[in-house]
């Protein structure tokens, strides 16, 4: 039998894994020396770093597993020496951020009153996030261009070439030393006077005290998810960014739930179990589940699916009302996917095209 230690915050993990052993939990961003000392297998979250510190307080260590994207707090090298296995949770929660960058992108386009089909919008990275964004805002029309040197995809180009291109400059790289400051006060002074730059991928991808000379310079506008101190951040941006959230981009039921998911499957593997049931089954049904309308309503119902606003004015509100960064992320309202949703998007009352739910 096992001793598994896991975030007190991740759901399903009494559901899943029990037939294990025995589940330990643990609030905050740290598990105690002594939970640490007892555990075979440790399930984390992002804000988890696992470290050689920790690592040395945890003899018996056969398998981490994040239920995250990213794995810039996962200090992969000494894992690997100590000959733990390691696993994250990729994509489980790509389609909220997609949901999340998109709310950003109609809204903002619908406040400064800019015309959809002529919006120029620039992903850099292409990978589970970007990828979902580029099809999605393909099919409303918006024109994309798309920065990954690693992919080096035919028609993709550089972010030195598409920094004076785009209206909107959305980044979904991973963190880490390779994208650290990838955007400074160079490359900002690159972009289009005006332009909207949403950062919801890490903190630290973006110079943040050169982000605050070029909003106070009033040369751009941006969203932000992520910020280079977390749980601290520079309070300046209250007054200068157009919405900030405090790192939920990828908060979807769905999303959350998928990473715990994608975990058990990986400690069945190791295990050398097969897995019970399917992740569908761990889905609560959703309260709406088929919408049909023209582009325009269902545009705006998007909205009810998910509005970046409600989330700015929550957090501000949460702030200001004198809870942390952290308490903020625990209370986080539960939130559906766009995917939990049919949509059938109509023109003269002919079918168009549809997006299925999945
Ligand atoms: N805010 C949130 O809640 C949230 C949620 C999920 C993921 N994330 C972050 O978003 C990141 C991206 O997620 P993903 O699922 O798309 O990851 P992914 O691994 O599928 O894609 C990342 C892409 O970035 C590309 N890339 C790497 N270095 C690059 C560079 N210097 N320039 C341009 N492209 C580069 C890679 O080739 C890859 O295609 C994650 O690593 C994670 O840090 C944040
Ligand atoms: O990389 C990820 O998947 C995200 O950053 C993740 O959704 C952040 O959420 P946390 O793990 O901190 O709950």
């Amino acid at each position: 039998m096992l001793t598994i230690l896991a975030d007190g915050l991740m759901p399903l993990v009494d559901e899943l894994f029990l037939e294990f052993g025995t589940i330990l939990r643990f609030d905050g961003r740290m598990p105690s020396p002594e939970q640490l000392a007892q555990a075979d297998v440790l399930l984390v979250r992002s804000v988890t770093q696992v470290d050689a510190a920790l690592l040395a307080q945890a003899p018996k260590l056969r398998f981490i597993g994040s239920a995250t994207i990213g794995t810039d707090h996962l200090d992969i090298k000494t894992i690997e020496e100590k000959g733990i296995f390691w696993t994250a949770a990729p994509g489980c929660n790509a389609d909220a951020v997609a949901d999340y960058v998109l709310s950003a992108v109609l809204n903002w386009q619908t406040m400064t009153g800019r015309d959809l089909p002529a919006l120029t919008v620039g992903i850099v990275g292409v990978g589970n996030i970007g990828s979902r964004l580029s099809r999605r805002l393909n099919a409303l029309g918006v024109k994309v261009l798309c920065c990954d040197p690693p992919k080096a995809e035919p028609g993709f180009i550089s972010l030195a070439q598409m920094l004076p291109q785009v209206d909107v400059l959305t980044l979904h790289v991973p963190g880490g030393s390779a994208t650290h400051k990838m955007l400074g006060a160079d490359t900002l002074a690159a972009m289009k006077n005006g332009a909207l730059l949403i950062n919801s991928c890490r903190g630290s991808v973006v110079d943040n005290a050169a982000l605050v000379s070029w909003l106070e310079a009033g040369r751009g506008e941006a969203v932000l998810d992520v910020y280079e101190t977390e749980p601290d951040f520079d309070t300046r941006l209250l007054g200068l960014a157009r919405w900030l959230t405090p790192h939920i981009a990828g908060h979807s039921i769905e999303g959350k739930r998928r990473g715990t998911w994608m975990l058990y499957e990986a400690l069945c593997r190791h295990q050398g179990l097969s897995p019970s049931g399917h992740f569908g089954n761990w889905l609560p049904a959703p309260a709406v589940t088929h919408v049909t309308g023209t582009l325009a309503e269902v545009r705006r119902l998007g909205n009810l699916v998910y509005d970046i606003r409600d989330d700015d004015a929550w957090f501000r509100q949460g702030l200001l009302a004198g809870k942390t960064f952290d308490v903020l992320r625990r209370s986080y309202p539960k939130r559906r996917e766009w995917g939990s949703l049919d949509t059938t998007f109509v023109e003269d009352g002919a079918k168009v095209w549809a997006l299925a739910s999945h």
